[in-house]
């Protein structure tokens, strides 16, 4: 077999395409446009990347972007000085901190100080809570995003025995909420479990979150299987590679998300769609 590809770059286009349509008709009406703040603090070349993707998609669907590049010298004090006012700010409907920040900052005080309602990353307590009982306000964006692939593309997930390889706040734990919600069966493993291969080889649905490059083995893959893969590692010579090896998952499953052009995409649209329902919402 050779799977079918999960084309997250079309299908974050076509989700991209519903959102514009949406924004046009808030500017007919002379509701204000969406509005989203991205706050970078420091130099890290990966966010410097992300935060360029998000920006033209922003532009792309009508979005207003209050983008904000600090110095790595800035300190916490500043930055939650800087959250309390876009809190405030009634043209801003979404704040997204860029991850990792410095050492010097503590990330969990500052996902806390985002107000629950513009926590557009669905990082904040709150917006975990809100997904774990079932009542979903701003899902976190990655995991939400393959669940939009799915669904768009068809696949059915009640029923399948479901593992997720990775247990980050941001991908591994929201990945499971999504799916029991799902009615799938899952499985979170992580780098205390035992025999990872034979874990992976249960699996209908395999969704690999750890960052390591080609981690996960294709001959681990259950022959048919959806293999969601979203890791984006660069190496040395410049190139991104996935946290799954491709080509010989390629050859086991029945659909296969690629990277790039997998989860990555699918990750900015959503980051779209929740800033877009909190501005329909306001
Ligand atoms: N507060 C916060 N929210 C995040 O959502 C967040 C974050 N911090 N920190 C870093 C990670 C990483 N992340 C990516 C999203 C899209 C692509 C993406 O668009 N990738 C493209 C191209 C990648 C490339 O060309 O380098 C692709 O996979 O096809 C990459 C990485 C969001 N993150």
């Amino acid at each position: 077999m050779s799977a079918n590809i999960l084309d997250g770059k079309a299908i974050a286009a076509e989700v991209r395409a519903e959102i514009k349509a949406q924004v046009t008709e808030r500017l007919e009406q002379d509701q204000l446009p969406p509005g989203l703040a991205v706050i970078l603090v420091g130099e890290n070349p990966a966010s410097q990347v992300y935060v360029r993707n998000k920006k033209n998609a922003c532009k792309e669907v009508g979005f207003a972007d209050f983008a904000y590049d600090l110095p790595a010298s800035t300190t916490q004090v500043d930055l939650l000085a800087l959250i309390d006012e876009l809190n405030e700010n009634p043209e801003v409907h979404g704040i997204l901190v860029q991850l990792p920040l410095p050492d010097h900052i503590n990330p969990e005080t500052v996902i806390e100080r985002i107000s629950p309602a513009k926590d557009v990353d669905g990082f904040h307590p709150y917006n975990v809570g809100r997904l774990a009982t079932r009542m979903p306000k701003l899902a976190p964006c990655t995991p939400h995003g393959v669940m939009t692939m799915l669904a768009k593309t068809g696949i059915e997930l009640r029923g399948l025995n479901a593992v997720v390889v990775g247990a980050s706040n941001i991908v591994g734990v929201p990945m499971v909420l999504e799916l029991l919600n799902a009615r799938a069966t899952v499985t979170i493993c992580h780098s205390a479990t035992k025999d990872l291969p034979a874990k992976v080889a249960e699996a209908d649905l395999v969704v690999v979150g750890v960052g390591i490059p080609n981690m996960v083995k294709g001959d681990w893959i259950k022959p048919g299987a959806i293999v969601i893969d979203v890791g984006i590692n660069r190496l040395d010579d410049g190139s991104l590679c996935g946290d799954v090896e491709f080509e010989s998952a390629k050859a086991r499953a029945s659909w296969i998300t690629p990277v790039p052009g997998g989860v990555g995409p699918m990750t900015i649209a959503t980051l779209l769609q929740n800033t877009l329902a909190v501005a329909q919402a306001s």
